[in-house]
């Protein structure tokens, strides 16, 4: 497996090329990442993208197992007002994690610092969702508690650009995504210059989105002017915050042994 440097990424796009591939906004000094490698630095250095995570059997049978197993919210779960008016968000999503057996609990994992506002109440894994986060364990040797699986149904569907809050996460935790269906670009904004990266999320793919990567640039996945199908990302996190039946909430230790997870000796239990 050959490592790619971002510096070593393929080409500056211009602005006039970056707007006739697809986008409406002007994006400056933007890095097409080149495609062929199946493994690519990018971000800070501490974010890298495997291409064939899964072939493309096994991306298109995990995602007929998803289309049997996950169920989404409905849109107007989540609405926000821009201008006084009332929008839906452009994507599907949907909660899942480790649930307490016993008492019910969860973990929790707060997306606007500012204002608390929390994602809903995850839903006990379902088994393709399980076995794909004990897949990403072995793999990167994180143990995620929390999976966000968006939906896009189609090219006008997005997510635009943001970091991802961290103050649920365990410590130097790590985003892990895998992408099923539709290819989707996604685009890294350096926060301080500027500089984007921009990439295809292919189906069966793995991006890992680092923690320096996240304090130091933006990402999105854009919309695009060219009709295109349906992609369902899987985006699994370590968060130690946990939220009891009462409302209570504690956290758990730096190594993320979690309620679920963890016997009474400490000892991380077998799945
Ligand atoms: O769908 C994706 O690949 C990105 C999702 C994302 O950035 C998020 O949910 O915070
Ligand atoms: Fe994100």
């Amino acid at each position: 497996m050959s490592e790619i440097a971002a510096k070593d990424i393929e080409k500056i796009v211009s602005t006039s090329q970056k707007r006739s591939l697809e986008t409406d906004e002007a994006d400056f000094k933007c890095k097409m990442l080149k495609h062929s490698d199946n493994h690519l630095l990018l971000g800070s250095g501490d974010s890298w993208y495997e291409r064939n995570f899964f072939t493309s059997n096994e991306a298109q049978s995990i995602l007929d197992e998803l289309n049997e197993q996950v169920e989404f919210l409905p849109r107007d779960t989540f609405k926000f007002k821009i201008f006084g008016q009332i929008n839906l968000l452009p994507r599907d999503k949907a909660f899942y994690g480790d649930v307490h057996e016993k008492d019910g609990s969860y973990p929790l994992y707060r997306y606007e610092a500012s204002k608390d506002a929390e994602y809903p109440q995850v839903k006990q894994w379902t088994p393709v969702l399980q076995r794909l986060r004990n897949i990403l364990l072995e793999k990167t040797g994180q143990r995620c508690n929390h999976l966000v699986v968006n939906q896009y149904r189609n090219n006008n569907d997005h997510i635009g650009y943001h970091v991802d809050k961290t103050r649920d996460f365990v410590q130097n935790a790590s985003v892990l995504t895998l992408s099923f269906g539709e290819k989707r670009l996604f685009r890294l904004k350096n926060i301080r210059t500027k500089e984007i990266q921009e990439l295809r999320l292919d189906s069966g793919s793995l991006f890992v989105l680092g923690p320096k990567t996240n304090s130091e640039w933006k990402h999105s996945i854009i919309k695009s002017g060219k009709l295109c199908g349906r992609r369902v990302s899987l985006t699994y996190r370590t968060i130690k915050t946990i939220k009891h039946k009462d409302g209570t909430l504690t956290e758990t230790d730096s190594k993320g042994h979690l309620t679920d997870g963890t016997s009474e000796d400490g000892k991380v239990k077998e799945e």
